[in-house]
């Protein structure tokens, strides 16, 4: 696994998160349902809440957009940079953006598997750079076999303990 330069992290014990922009490739109750999900696997190893606001702004903002979005790191179009995601810090830090121009899936039908995009995304947001391990979530490329029922790699539970420390209960 690796880390970002001074290793920036969440200090707060409840990080929130919000849902500014869905997608028309899914339905928004299957989108809130796997961001969800995705937090759940990272929460199950560590000492930290996430918490879900609908108004406001929240440490980790989510959200889709296609081309330039207003954070200077535009989108490409169909293919290439599927989405990306900025470490931990005020505003932009921990936002995670989705390329509208991919076709998003739940796993049914053929596209780029949403809840992996966003386990992934949600590891940068939460602090993890990319790892060197092909199985690792945190592998820098996405590959279809992967994000058929994945879970957390020793690799991404290692090193997202080495931020935050075991979850205890
Ligand atoms: C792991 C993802 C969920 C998130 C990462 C982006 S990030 C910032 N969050 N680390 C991602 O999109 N990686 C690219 C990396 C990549 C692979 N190629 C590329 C060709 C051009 C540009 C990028 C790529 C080769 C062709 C395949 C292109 C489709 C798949 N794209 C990728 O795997
Ligand atoms: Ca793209
Ligand atoms: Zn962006
Ligand atoms: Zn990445």
């Amino acid at each position: 696994y690796s880390l970002f330069p001074n290793r920036p992290k969440w200090t707060s014990k409840v990080v929130t998160y919000r849902i500014i922009t869905y997608t028309r490739d899914l339905p928004r109750f299957k989108v809130n349902q796997l961001v969800e999900k995705a937090f759940a696997m990272w929460s199950k190893e560590i000492p930290l809440q996430f918490k879900k606001i609908k108004t406001g702004i929240a440490d980790i903002m989510i959200g889709f957009a296609r081309g330039a979005h207003g954070d200077g790191s535009p989108f490409d179009g169909p293919g290439n940079i599927l989405a990306h995601a900025f470490s931990p810090a005020p505003r932009l830090g921990g936002d995670a953006h989705f390329d509208e121009d991919e076709r998003w899936t739940d796993g049914t039908s053929i596209g780029i598997n949403f809840l992996f995009a966003v386990t992934h995304e949600l590891g940068h947001s939460l602090g993890l750079g990319h790892s060197p391990d092909p199985k690792a979530v945190m592998y820098p490329t996405y590959e279809d076999r992967d994000a058929k029922d994945f879970k957390l790699s020793q690799d991404d539970i290692e090193g997202i303990q080495d931020l935050y420390g075991k979850r205890r209960d």
